[in-house]
């Protein structure tokens, strides 16, 4: 029989309403009302701490430190095809677990659902929509740079990334998906971690996951490592320091926009000089390539034989057997290099012995976007303290 004390701690913790201890102790039978909290995060560490003081045994120190730090999780971020053209992840929702792209450059979690028309799901898996959760007269509707998008309505229900759970988070329930989703029958959706200032529920902005869970986690962060080629991970809550070399080196953020926008002090192509020149961009990891200035994107592809800028293939393309430079951007005073090879994405057409660069311009976009070809070989720390901050290291 646990303890009075060791109860109230539990239900303290647990976020009920607690009687005092000793008013306890008089009444022979009692009932606490407990209220759900809309959002809990699975703490482990707290859960063993809750069963050595059932049986009174000591907690040691270590337990007790991660118990008070509150929940952490990680999820797995697998490349969607043999390009690392977008990474997936798993996210359940309500009770079906879909494959999601986690995307820093947008605000919006949606998901192929069943309002969409049946054969637009075969291949998917999908939010089965309760109607008792649905958001009266919510809707969305986004739109992404490379004209894909999708529409629909919005549902509360619980959320689970990485053993993170969001008990009542705004869920937007696709009724339609361009016809890049529809042909897509790897992406299920995707989970924004851009700031919710960019959310399109309408009447009513919804937040991000992060945003709903990120007050609950052991620390304000999430970190991504994205691979070459092979499966990374999202941590939420900490910070991985076996997961990169060096020292992690912070840039602030502007938040304005709504994304993790920073500013690069210069650039360098392969062994070259660095070019002193600002760079206005943002971290992307819904983003498959780095777009950058064309004077940058010019200079690189200098250093490319056989590259030209192709009306045909709409980019910079070269010879698939061409040896690349690596791309160096100066971020918080240091110089943050991509290897050569990541600066191949994929034939223009699969057997093609033509590549298409993963370097291209951003003119018509506004700023700079250093997408997964950049974000690859980087461990960074997403930090939403009172200063939002990006930190970055070395794989
Ligand atoms: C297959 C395949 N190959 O490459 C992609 C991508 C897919 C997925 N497929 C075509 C569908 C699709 C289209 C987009 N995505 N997924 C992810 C979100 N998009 C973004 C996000 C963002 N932050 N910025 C710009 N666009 C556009």
């Amino acid at each position: 029989m646990p303890s009075i004390a060791s109860l109230t701690a539990a239900l303290a913790f647990a976020g009920a309403v607690v009687a005092n201890p000793i008013e306890l102790q008089k009444r022979k039978a009692f009932s606490i009302h407990q209220e759900e909290r809309t959002t809990f995060a699975k703490n482990g560490a707290q859960s063993r701490v809750n069963t050595l003081r059932k049986f009174s045994k000591p907690v040691p120190a270590n337990i007790l430190a991660a118990a008070a730090a509150g929940p952490t999780g990680t999820a797995p971020a697998v490349p969607g095809d043999a390009y690392d053209s977008l990474y997936l992840s798993p996210v359940t929702i309500g009770n079906t677990t879909l494959q999601l792209d986690f995307d820093t450059g947008s605000a919006d979690l949606w998901a192929f659902s069943s309002l969409q028309p049946s054969s637009q799901l075969t291949g998917h898996d999908y939010y089965k929509v309760d109607p008792a959760k649905k958001v009266a007269g919510a809707t969305w509707k986004i739109s992404y740079g490379d004209g894909s998008g999708a529409a629909g309505t919005v549902y509360a229900d619980k959320v689970v990334v990485g053993g993170v759970t969001a008990t009542s988070q705004a869920v937007e329930a696709a009724t339609s998906v361009s016809s890049s989703f529809a042909s897509d029958r790897d992406t299920d959706g995707l989970l924004g971690l851009a700031f919710s200032s960019i959310n399109t529920v309408q009447p009513n902005q919804a937040k991000t996951w992060f945003d709903t869970v990120h007050s609950t986690l052991a620390a304000p962060v999430f970190s991504v490592a994205l691979k070459y080629h092979a499966a990374g991970t999202y941590d939420f809550g900490f910070i991985d320091s076996a997961k990169y070399t060096g020292a992690l080196t912070y840039v602030n953020v502007n938040t304005a926009n709504g994304f993790w926008e920073f500013t690069s002090t210069g650039y360098a192509v392969g062994t070259g000089t660095v070019v002193k020149t600002s760079i206005d961009a943002i971290g992307d990891t819904g983003t498959t390539l780095l777009y950058l200035p064309t004077a940058v994107v010019r200079a690189y592809y200098a250093k490319v034989t056989g590259s030209s800028n192709s009306a045909t293939y709409g980019g910079y393309v070269f010879p698939c057997t061409a040896t690349l430079p690596s791309f160096t951007a100066v971020i918080g005073g240091v110089n943050q290099v991509v290897p050569g090879k990541y600066i191949n994405y994929a034939p223009v057409t699969d057997g093609s012995s033509t590549c298409f660069g993963g370097i291209q311009d951003n003119t018509g976009i506004g700023f700079s976007i250093f997408g997964d070809i950049f974000l690859k070989s980087k461990y960074v720390v997403h930090e939403l303290s009172s200063t939002p901050r990006l930190g970055f290291a070395q794989q």
